[in-house]
């Protein structure tokens, strides 16, 4: 299991500090969620903050939109480099037309899921993706309820991956813990986004360690 704390969690007084300890702590990416306060009622960072993320980390961005006009902000954050951008299928007319714009920025492109929303909406677009992200808890906050029933919508989602392309890894996030990854990693999820868990612990190293089996 790839693990990629979520820095919403961080202590931005002492960003740096807590970027710098994830990744030292041997988590896999660094995940950047970014909300505009109109796709989901909370306000959080732009490219200023992110690029002073991506200077202090040595790990890969993971950069998750949670926003309303995705084009723009696929351009605001491009010429960092991340790894991903995954931008919700909630939000987006034209997802292939976005998927092909973000490959053509040399960015594995990714897609997100709400908690309600069926795996099948992606089936066509799963040979295209580089990584399909389920959310086990509605976006806009850390901290939350994991949802139980992500684990057999990750599995639906599993059987069709393996089926159509088995390079596009799974990404689940909110609410994942030492409680919970066991049956995560069952339903055939590769990646998991954790805050809370990993920032509240005092061993950093230790939290990452138990998600990682
Ligand atoms: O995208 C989101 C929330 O919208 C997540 O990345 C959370 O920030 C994860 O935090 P925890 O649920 O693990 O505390």
């Amino acid at each position: 299991m790839y693990v990629a704390p979520s820095v919403l969690s961080a202590n931005f007084g002492n960003l740096e500090r807590d970027v710098k300890a994830i990744c030292e702590a041997g988590c896999d990416f660094v995940h950047v969620d970014v909300m505009d306060g109109h796709f989901v009622p909370n306000l959080t960072i732009g490219p200023v903050v992110v690029s002073a993320i991506a200077a202090c980390a040595t790990k890969p961005l993971d950069i998750h939109l949670m926003v309303e006009n995705n084009t723009f902000f696929v351009d605001l954050f491009a010429p960092l480099k991340p790894e991903y951008i995954s931008f919700h299928i909630e939000e987006e007319k034209h997802p292939h037309r976005l998927i092909q714009k973000i490959r053509s920025l040399g960015i594995k492109p990714a897609i997100v899921l709400n908690p309600h929303t069926l795996p099948e909406s992606v089936e066509y677009l799963l040979a295209d993706l580089d990584m399909i992200l389920l959310m086990s808890v509605n976006p806009g906050f850390g901290g939350q309820s994991f949802i139980d029933s992500v684990i057999p919508k990750a599995k639906k989602l599993s059987a069709m991956r393996d089926k159509i392309n088995p390079n596009c890894l799974i990404e689940v996030d909110g609410g994942v813990n030492d409680k919970n990854i066991a049956l995560l990693k069952d339903a055939g999820v590769d990646i998991v986004v954790a805050g809370s868990y990993v920032f509240n612990h005092f061993d950093k190293k230790e939290a990452i360690a138990s998600l990682k089996i």
